[in-house]
């Protein structure tokens, strides 16, 4: 059994990440931290645990993480990047479900996260954790960034086009949306029942976060400089409680390439990641508490316009569950193991 903590035990990715390592049978969590809820039992506060672990919530300056193998920081950005150094310092490998240490550029991470990074020398180092072009990186890493929900599901529907240069990169589109636990758990106007449900609307069209990761890791996929990579990305907030669905377009360079056979080749050994057959609609409730992506690549008409749609959900593929097939990876566990769950339906 591996010793495992998580920092942020109250949040939802927190909470996922709880309910899926008390099912794994190599992992057993030792702490799990709140500042608001130290002290009391974590079955209180998330009654579908109740009768399965008896943990209560540590506060994060006392919990025992140097006795861990391996510590889950489910924290607001800017959290992990302040004990992370001490840990990996100790030995102890981290996982990091915010953005701390996702983009490579210590300047541009300030730019979009209005803040200094306070370890910036460990951002070579670390591995972005998206099994599906890391896989061998994340086996031998210390500190692995857990992908953002939105760059999950886009990266998958645009890689393999990119990788097999089929694809114009000054023409990418990602219209993209998600279920309101994105925003995670904290309370916040635009996430209340009456503003949130019967409503749909985009937002940061001019720029949010993730555009520069999702940049970021299409450019090193086609091996090109990020300068290379145009990317339009337009969230937008659902009035569902998980899932995200993007519709990804490109413009092809090339003709008469068979796609769906290119995009089932491409996956064809990845465990978590579902290729449709032709004509398939994706829907976000076929993955929902699970951590699949399901994408199915379309060619309308057969003209010059490729849309993929991918679908995860944010808490699992897009969060906690992509961040347990990463502790997997680098605890030498099979990479599927304790993550086997079918979706719920309905
Ligand atoms: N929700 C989603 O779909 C996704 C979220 N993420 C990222 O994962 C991270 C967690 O998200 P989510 O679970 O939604 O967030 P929440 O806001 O729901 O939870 C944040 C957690 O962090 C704890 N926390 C907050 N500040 C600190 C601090 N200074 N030190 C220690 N603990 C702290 C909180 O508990 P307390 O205040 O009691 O200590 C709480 O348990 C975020 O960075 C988010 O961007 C990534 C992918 C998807
Ligand atoms: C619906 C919603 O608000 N979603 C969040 C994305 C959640 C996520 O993945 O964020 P991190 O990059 O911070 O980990 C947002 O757009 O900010």
């Amino acid at each position: 059994m591996k010793k495992i903590g998580i920092v942020g035990g109250t949040g939802y990715t927190g909470a996922e990440l709880l309910r899926l390592l008390l099912a794994h049978p190599e992992a057993e969590v030792v702490t799990i931290t709140s500042r608001a809820e130290q002290g009391r039992e974590v079955a209180e506060r998330y009654p579908n645990l109740r009768g399965i672990t008896s943990l209560r919530f540590d506060s994060p300056d006392e919990a025992p993480l140097i006795d861990c193998d391996l510590v889950f920081f489910a924290t607001p950005n800017g959290v992990a990047m302040q004990q992370v150094p001490s840990l990996l310092a100790k030995g102890v490998r981290v996982i990091d479900l915010a953005a701390d240490f996702r983009l490579r550029d210590a300047e541009q991470w300030a730019e979009w996260y209005g803040q200094p990074h306070q370890c910036s020398e460990l951002l070579a180092s670390a591995v972005y954790g998206l099994p599906e072009i890391n896989r061998q990186s994340i086996k031998r890493a210390q500190l692995v960034a857990n992908p953002g929900c939105y760059p999950t599901a886009v990266q998958l529907a645009f890689l393999p086009l990119i990788k097999h240069k089929l694809v114009d990169l000054q023409a990418l589109i990602a219209d993209t949306k998600s279920g309101v636990s994105g925003a995670g758990r904290s309370a916040n106007v635009g996430t209340l029942l009456c503003e949130a449900s019967e409503n749909f609307k985009a937002y940061g069209v001019t720029g949010h976060r993730h555009l520069p990761e999702i940049i970021q890791g299409l450019a090193q996929a086609g091996q090109v400089d990020i300068k290379q990579i145009a990317l339009t990305f337009v969230p937008h907030l659902t009035p569902m409680i998980r899932g995200i669905h993007a519709t990804c377009y490109s413009k092809l360079t090339v003709t008469g390439a068979d796609l769906q056979e290119m995009f089932v080749q491409h996956y064809l050994n990845e465990p978590f990641v579902d290729v449709m057959p032709v004509g398939s609609h994706p829907e976000t409730r076929s993955v929902k508490g699970s951590n699949l992506c399901r994408i199915a690549v379309h060619q309308p008409f057969q003209k010059d316009t490729v849309v993929v749609l991918s679908v995860i959900d944010n808490l699992v593929k897009g969060a906690a569950g992509q961040a347990v097939q990463n502790m997997n990876i680098m605890l030498g566990f099979p990479e599927q193991l304790g993550l086997q769950v079918t979706a719920v339906l309905p």
